[in-house]
This record gives C-alpha cells, structure tokens and sequence, in this order.
C-alpha cells in the first residue's frame, strides 16, 4: 500500500502564480481532509479577491509572448507537461485518493487521461487556422483565429487531477493563460501538479490557485478574465452566467446530471445488470456527473435484472483503504454531502420506494470509523414524484423505474432540466438509433456506460451545461475569428 513515504504530499500549499510560489494576500490556510478517515491531512492557502488579481495580472503579462509563441514550440511545452504528467501519474493519484476518498486504482487511470488530453490538444494546434471567403475581383476576404487572453478554470472536486490535467490543455494550446481554482475539497493533487508543471512554462502562463467560492467569483467578474469556466452544480453555473454577463464574458459550463438508463426487453440480462451498476460510478460512491443514476427496466426483466444488479453490487463494491490498489469503493467528499445523502434515502423511504441494497451509513473498518461512508443503494419501484427520482443526489444511489409503454418512457426519461448523459440497451440498433433522437441529453451511449473517448464531443443539453469539451470545438471556443477584409 501506498505511504507518505512512498508518495510524499506536495511540499508547497501556497498560490502558484507568475511562476513562483505566493503567500495569500490574507494570510487565510484552512484544513483540507481525508475523506476516508474524516481527519484532516494539512493546510493549505485559501486564495481571496487580492490574489485572483494578482495572479491575473500576471497571466495578462504572460499572455502576449504565450499566444505568438510559434504552434510547434506551444505543442512541444504541452507535450513535456503530458510526459511529467504521465512520469508522476503514481504519486499524483496517491495525493487524490487521500484527499478524495476514490481509489487509487481508477485515480491512476484519471492521471493518465490527463496526460492523453495534453497530447490531444497538442496535435489539434494545427487546427487553429482562418478561411478565405470569395467575394469578387477586386477584394480579398479571410479570417484568423485568435486567442481570447486569460482563461478561469472552476473545478469541482470528484476527478481533481483528471480535471486540472485535461480542463488546462484546450486553452493553453490555443495560446491563451490559464488561471485554475482547485475544488474547495481537494486542493493538495492541483497542487503537485503546479510543482511538476509550472516551472516548465514560462511565468504566467499556468496559475493555480488553491481557494473557495471567494475565489471563484473573483474569478468570473475579473475584466482582464476573458473567459470563465466550470466544472460543478447547476446552481453554480447559474450563478457564474449571471456574474459573467457583468463583463459580456463568454462561459463554458459542465454541470449536474440526473441521467437516465433505458433498458428495453431484448437486452442481455447479464450485459444490462452489469451495466446498471457501473454506471452508477459507486466507485467513488456515485460522486460523477455521468451517472446513469435513473433506471428504467422493462417490466419483462424488472426483477430477474434487479437481482443480478444487486447480486453484481454487493460483490464489486466493497470499501476500504482509498489509497490501497485492491479498493473498489471510496466514501463521498464530506461529512455535509453524507448528511445530503442520507436525507435523500430517508425521503425515498418516507415516499415508499424499495429498499433493495444498502441505505445505511459508516463501516466496521479499523481506522475508517469517522469517514463519511455510504453503502452502495438502489431504490426499486421509484416513482417520478420522489425526490430521489427529481434531484441530482451526487451519491451512491441509483432509483430503478418499471416501464411498459415506449411513449411514456420517453416522457418520463425528458421530465427533467437535465440533460447531460443517457444510456441505451437494447440489441436492436434500429430501435436504439430512433430512440437516441427522442433523449434529450448531451451525450448518449448504446450498450455501455461512463465511459468518455477523447475527440467525441462532451458536454450537457437543457440545465447541464453550455458548451463542448474533449474535442475540437473545445479548442476553437477557446479563441476568437477575426475577419479581415483587403482592397486589391
Ligand atoms: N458535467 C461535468 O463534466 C461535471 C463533472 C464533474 C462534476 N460535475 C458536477 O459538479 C457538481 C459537484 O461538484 P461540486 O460540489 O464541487 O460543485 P459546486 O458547484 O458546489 O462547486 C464547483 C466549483 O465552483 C466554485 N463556486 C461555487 N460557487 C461559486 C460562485 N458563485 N462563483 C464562482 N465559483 C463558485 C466552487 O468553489 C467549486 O470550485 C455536481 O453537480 C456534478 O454533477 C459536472
């Protein structure tokens, strides 16, 4: 098992910004915690309004040589940041699994996507070029793509590194500055990376501050931020649109989810039950935004799946240790979000759903005591009303609807502002290929769940975001046209 020893923390707990360490302005260090144990790990900086404008100032310094850095040598920085990434992938998940509570195993996996997204983003750079547009003899008419300036990153706390990692690439290779906020939750992995990645670029053109919702705003009503980001809840994401409009500042927003599985009667029992409990993601108990956390099973295989479903749950995922390889499931981010949690399994049962597996707090496990622990839980027979049906829970939960008629499927899987992810089984590509057009949501898959491949468009429909990453119109959203327009 992995030790301070092995992987020590990151020795700096400060704000990294024009490429050297900075005390807060305020002074202010807070506690960060083990999720896992419930004790704190260290303190670290809390960034205010006066070190977002420092650090911004000093990405608005950089910005200038940054964006005419020649597309190769951009592409060259990128890639040794992907390499380091990939050199330190180990320690990087440790520090995450601490902080976290999601098991080290899948966070090594986070690292790594990190690292693949600053190489894909890399070789899109040539991809950052103009048109020219015919008009007639006597006139020349052509676009060029340029950089907005300084760029906000807003991440939320369930993949710190895989966030930091990927959220950092698009701008920076479409030769903007970044200034990212770490998850109130999970600073220490961000910072690691700032070690690890900060001295390579020059100063200014990658800033990471520790810091809170303070923070954050300071962020998205800076003039000089020429575009805000978030990865988070619908809330904040309205919040920081409204703040945003202050300054006409474009956003791009990854929100919440309440997505649906839809299982239709041809399925393979096996493929589908499995597939139902992974897609819950109770690897990190539930805590991702993709979570197929709504499961609508046809009334032919209602109970035969969801005794496989429990029967797969109950021998995949068992807690333990986050930062030991063999874990298969963490504990949620905080003691308020465990809290958050069980009022929703209480109100699942005051509303008559079926227990089927799990609802209760804690673990017997020594040392693990005071963690904000979870069983993995599925209500069966949930109703649309039920709270659990209506709200995003960002917890292990998963409600199993019974369905007969296609049109009310339909119906009900749309009865929500979300609309960020849906999962499809059925053998029938026919029917699948119809049904998808009917789902309102962002990102849809066929016989699988959770997974994202890099290239392929992410990003919410209705209140679960504004805008597409992990692709190409990631990086272009990332810059501006300019149209220019020549008399010969
Ligand atoms: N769509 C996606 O890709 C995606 C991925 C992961 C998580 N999420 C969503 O994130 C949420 C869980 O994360 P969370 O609890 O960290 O979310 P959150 O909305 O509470 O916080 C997210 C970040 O926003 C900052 N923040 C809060 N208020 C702010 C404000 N008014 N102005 C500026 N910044 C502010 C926080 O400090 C934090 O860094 C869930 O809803 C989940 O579905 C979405």
């Amino acid at each position: 098992m992995a030790t301070f020893e092995t992987h020590p923390l990151p020795s700096h707990l400060d704000l990294f910004y024009n490429g050297k360490w900075n005390k807060p302005l305020n002074g202010t260090y807070e506690e960060t915690f083990n999720p896992a144990t419930g004790r704190p790990i260290i303190k670290v900086a809390v960034a205010g309004a006066e070190d977002v404008d420092a650090a911004v100032a000093a990405a608005h310094e950089a910005f200038h040589k940054w964006r005419s850095t020649p597309p190769a040598e951009r592409a060259q920085y990128m890639r040794r940041a992907a390499g380091l990434l990939r050199e330190h992938a180990e320690e990087l998940a440790y520090i995450d699994s601490l902080n976290t509570g999601n098991p080290f195993g899948k966070m090594l996996s986070d690292a790594l996507v990190g690292a693949t997204s600053l190489d894909y983003f890399a070789g899109l750079i040539p991809m950052l070029k103009g048109d020219t547009i015919p008009q007639s003899d006597d006139t020349f008419h052509y676009t060029i793509r340029e950089s907005l300036g300084v760029v906000g990153r807003i991440m939320a706390f369930n993949h710190p590194i895989q966030f930091t990692g990927s959220k950092i690439s698009a701008p920076l290779a479409a030769g903007n500055t970044v200034v990212v906020k770490t998850p109130d939750q999970a600073p220490l992995s961000c910072l690691r990376l700032a070690e690890l990645l900060g001295p390579i670029f020059p100063p200014g053109v990658l800033n990471i501050l520790p810091g809170k919702t303070e923070c954050g705003k300071a962020l998205t009503v800076h003039p000089l931020v020429k575009k805000i980001t978030l990865i988070g809840s619908v809330p904040t994401g309205k919040a920081i649109q409204q703040a945003a409009a202050a300054t006409l500042k474009p956003t791009l927003l990854e929100l919440g989810g309440k997505n649906a599985l839809l299982a239709f009667p041809d399925a393979d029992v096996e493929d589908l039950a499995e597939g139902v409990a992974r897609g819950m993601n109770f690897t990190w108990a539930g805590q991702s935004c993709g979570s197929t956390s709504r499961v609508f099973l046809h009334e032919s295989h209602y109970e035969t799946v969801i005794a496989k479903v429990k029967d797969f749950i109950e021998k995949e995922f068992r807690p333990g240790v986050p930062t030991d390889a063999a874990t298969t499931m963490g504990p949620v981010i905080s003691s308020a979000a465990k809290e958050r949690v069980l009022s929703y399994i209480d109100s699942a049962k005051s509303e008559g759903a079926r227990l089927v597996t799990g609802g209760k707090a804690g673990t017997n496990l020594p040392g693990l005591e005071n963690g904000y622990w979870i069983e993995p839980t599925v209500f069966a027979d949930v109703q649309p009303h039920m709270r659990i049906a209506r709200e995003e829970i960002f917890g292990p939960v998963m409600s199993i609807f019974k369905w007969n008629d296609e049109r009310e499927l339909i119906r009900n899987v749309n009865n929500t502002s979300y609309g960020l992810t849906a999962s499809v089984f059925t053998r029938d590509i026919s029917r699948a290929t119809r049904v998808v057009r009917q789902i309102e949501a962002g990102y849809i898959w066929i016989n699988q769940v959770s997974k994202h491949f890099i290239g392929v468009p992410f990003g919410g429909a209705k209140e679960s975001g504004v805008g597409k990453e992990e692709c190409l119109e990631e990086l272009l959203s990332f810059t501006e046209i300019k149209s220019i327009n020549v008399l010969l």
